[in-house]
């Protein structure tokens, strides 16, 4: 596996490595020891999967205190990460990634990142171990198209539900 550091900040670009033989392909998605020893040194322990179709946009959402392991079990999707800390710096700096069932590419996310990503394929399988037991009311949610921060997305007008089209819950 290689484990690389990206524009922002405790963001890391994983590239677990695929044994791949005429039956198809394996891939170890974690390992606690070997992602220790690359410096993932995160307590997981609530495992999530979302199935989205074509166009989908989910996200963008967040909170203060987990941390993701985002992989993309089946399909396509373009994911972006948004640095949501408003003491920082680098509050608003976001980075985009593309997470296929080919590249097999995971996105470690710290607490006060949103993420949200787009499907690219018919289907997409968006898995993510997390650090903290599911809290809605933990969550922020930002707008996708939010002009505060001009981030690109290769879709003009996505699927969203009524919180992601709202850009708040309720
Ligand atoms: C996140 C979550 C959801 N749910 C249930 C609650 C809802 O009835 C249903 C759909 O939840 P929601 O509409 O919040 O799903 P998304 O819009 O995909 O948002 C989630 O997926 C995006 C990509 C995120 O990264 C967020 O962590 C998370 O909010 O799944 C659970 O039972 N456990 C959970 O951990």
């Amino acid at each position: 596996m290689t484990v690389e550091r990206t524009q922002l900040e405790g963001v890391l670009l994983i590239k677990p490595e695929a044994f791949r033989d005429f039956r198809g392909e394996y891939v170890e998605i974690y390992n606690e020891e070997l992602y220790r020893k690359n410096g993932i040194e995160v307590a997981f322990i609530q495992d999530d999967i979302s199935m989205s179709y074509k166009n989908v946009l989910r996200g963008i959402h967040g909170d203060d205190l987990t941390w993701k392991l985002i992989s993309c079990l089946h399909g396509e999707f373009y994911l972006v990460v948004l640095n949501y800390d408003k003491s920082s710096p680098d509050f608003g700096k976001w980075q985009s990634f593309t997470l296929s069932d080919k590249n097999r590419h995971q996105v470690l996310v710290p607490p006060k990142f949103g993420n949200g990503h787009f499907v690219l394929s018919e289907r997409a399988i968006f898995h993510y171990k997390q650090s903290t037991y599911y809290d809605p009311g933990k969550q922020f949610t930002v707008k996708w198209n939010d002009p505060r921060f001009n981030i690109s997305w290769p879709v003009k007008d996505p699927i969203l539900s009524k919180r992601d089209e709202l850009g708040r819950r309720g």
